[in-house]
């Protein structure tokens, strides 16, 4: 089986993968100090309450913070007996490079939602993913991320909202029925949602027109369902994107060493 891992800069994601389908998902707070025994009681826990046998023999890895890697390639080495492939690192290769400035470093959760999204919609593309950033990655027509937007994230927005103004709660995020709120917390939550509903489809439209060629949509991450509510900019939500390419990305490298 193969064990995939997602850390991005809030939470870290752990999906197992049986060779045709996740059997398993689940997720804990992204910390650099979460040792890699700390990290082998909770998976094992989980994976027994579950039923499922730990033979895990391989390990792929996108992480957007590049100290939590440490402990995950002690995770592997000590307990699965394997070394990782790590998306972004020299010898973990990917089916298209990257079409960037030289010297630019792109995020590794990007270039695997690239390879998903050209996996399942082909070229030219926008995927748009509501992480602790609000990322778009654009797809070229060969598969190429040829760069994209970084916008705040959604709950990121909210919480320096938060921390700059004394009188401003914290909110959680949802769909307001209305844009007028006639309370501070519907005040905020309206600027947010409706904010976010417009920042992507000014971006997408910003895109299209400087791509001058039509262009799918596709969203990942967390909040992505609920902004579909509010929005048809969307062709599709696919909350498992990510581990989606992870999967490709271990099979291209295996598939390159076994040839
Ligand atoms: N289903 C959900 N409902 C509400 N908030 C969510 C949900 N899933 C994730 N979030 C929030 O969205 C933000 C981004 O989460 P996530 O996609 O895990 O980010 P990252 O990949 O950057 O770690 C976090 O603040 C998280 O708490
Ligand atoms: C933009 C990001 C912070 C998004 O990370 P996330 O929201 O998934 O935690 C991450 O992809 C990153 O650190 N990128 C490096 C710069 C770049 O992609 O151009
Ligand atoms: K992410």
């Amino acid at each position: 089986m193969i064990l995939c891992i997602d850390c991005g800069n809030t939470n870290t994601v752990f999906s197992i993968w049986n060779g045709d389908a996740f059997i398993a998902t689940w997720r804990t707070a992204s910390d650099h100090r979460q040792t890699a025994d700390q990290y082998y009681t909770w998976l094992s826990t989980l994976m027994s309450l579950k039923g499922i046998q730990a033979d895990i023999s391989e390990v792929i890895i996108s992480s957007t913070v590049p100290r939590v890697v440490f402990n995950l390639r002690v995770l592997c080495d000590r307990y699965f007996n394997c070394r990782p492939l790590v998306v972004g690192k020299p010898d973990c290769h990917l089916p298209v490079a990257p079409r960037v400035d030289q010297g630019t470093t792109v995020g590794p959760d990007r270039l695997v939602n690239t390879v998903a999204g050209y996996d399942r919609h082909g070229g030219d593309l926008i995927v748009v993913d509501f992480g602790t950033a609000t990322t778009f990655d654009v797809v070229d027509h060969d598969g190429a991320y040829i760069g994209g937007v970084i916008a705040p994230g959604v709950n990121t927005s909210l919480e320096a909202l938060h921390m700059a103004a004394a009188a401003l709660p914290h909110v959680d995020v949802t769909k307001p029925q209305t844009a007028i709120g006639t309370n501070t917390v519907a005040c905020i939550q309206s600027g947010i949602y409706w904010g976010y509903v417009g920042l992507v489809e000014g971006i997408v439209r910003q895109i299209r027109q400087e791509r001058d060629r039509p262009m799918s949509v596709i969203a990942t991450g967390g909040l992505a369902p609920l902004f579909d509510q509010g929005t048809d900019i969307f062709d599709s939500v696919e909350e498992d994107l990510t581990m989606h390419g992870l999967v490709l990305i271990n099979r291209y490298n295996r598939d390159l060493t076994t040839a």
